[in-house]
């Protein structure tokens, strides 16, 4: 094993079945490595991750046993320092393990990639200042995303995710965006989404840029413009599909910043986590800024 190694574990991930797997998950983890190299924490609330991976020791390993928001957390927490990420990925929507090649591993076999993998550098984004690791969604899918939040609990599932879109649809007023890239707009306009990547999917698989890279040094940009209500029911299949990119009111752009202007607050996501809603978002990638633990 390499150096010292902290686990973790989110309870809340995967729709609770973390919290459920507990025992299994820490069993398996003490049978893979000595004792006296690994830490296993269960996080008590949103946000402790982030103080869990400020705090493991400097030159370790960091591994996120969830989904997305778990690697989020552990992202920001080892963000600057030399300390590396693995995952564990059971979540229910695992971008970062896709970007990184992980989610088709079960729990043995990324277990021994936490522990015995190498260590890679891939690009680490910034977006006013925070970081993320797979991805940022500014607008449509981040509206939905909080209209979830205050769903009926009897709602689940697709049914949850149906009664957010047309929710948000009802009362759908595109904000203006200005989108400027190195001090040039480079778009202008009535705008559904933007999406902002290191990743090449977010929402748990959806290819919003397939050709992203996230060792390219490069933000990977999609602007959806003006859509109708129709227009966004008939472009969601495409984009689920990935057939969405010679959509004429799409537009990708690729480079190291870009500021996201509009013109009222709009909400936002970074690898899949709500985040506060703002009228500008500065973004940027770090070339080679975020240790990955991969196989
Ligand atoms: N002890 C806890 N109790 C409740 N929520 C927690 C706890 N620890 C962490 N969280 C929060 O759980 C949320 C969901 O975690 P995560 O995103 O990893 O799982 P997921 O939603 O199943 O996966 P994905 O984002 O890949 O779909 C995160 O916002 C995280 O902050």
């Amino acid at each position: 094993m390499s150096g010292f190694t902290t686990f973790v574990i989110n309870p809340a991930a995967g729709r609770g079945r973390v919290g459920q797997m507990l025992r299994q998950l820490e069993a398996t983890i003490r049978q893979h490595g000595r004792s006296s190299d690994i830490e296993i924490i269960v996080t008590q609330a949103p946000g402790h991750g982030i103080e869990v991976a400020r705090s493991a020791p400097a030159g370790s390993r960091v591994i996120a046993v969830g989904g997305d928001g778990t690697v989020h957390e552990v992202v920001r927490g080892i963000a600057g320092s030399d300390k590396a990420i693995g995952v564990i990925p059971i979540g229910s929507g695992n971008d970062f393990a896709r970007m990184v090649g992980l989610h088709r591993h079960d729990l043995g076999a990324a277990l021994r990639t936490a522990l015995h993998g190498g260590i890679h550098p891939i690009d680490l984004g910034l977006v006013n200042n925070q970081p993320y690791g797979a991805s940022l969604g500014i607008g449509f899918d981040a509206a939905v995303a909080r209209k979830a939040l205050s769903a009926p609990t009897f709602l689940r599932g697709m049914p949850r995710y149906l009664y957010s879109i047309f929710g948000v649809l009802k009362d759908l007023q595109l904000p203006t965006l200005e989108l400027i890239q190195n001090g040039q707009t480079v778009y202008q306009g009535p705008s559904l989404l933007v999406a902002l990547m290191n990743a090449s999917t977010y929402g748990g698989g959806i290819p919003i840029v397939p050709d992203a890279i996230p060792t390219d040094g490069l933000i990977s940009a999609a602007v959806a413009g003006e859509f109708s209500r129709l227009g966004v029911v008939g472009i969601l299949p495409r984009l689920i599909l990935g057939r969405h990119v010679h959509h004429p009111r799409l537009h990708f752009f690729r480079g190291a910043e870009f500021t996201a202007r509009f013109d009222r607050p709009v909400p936002a996501h970074s690898d899949g986590e709500l985040i506060e809603p703002a009228t500008e978002y500065r973004v940027h990638m770090v070339p080679g800024g975020l240790k990955v633990i991969r196989p």
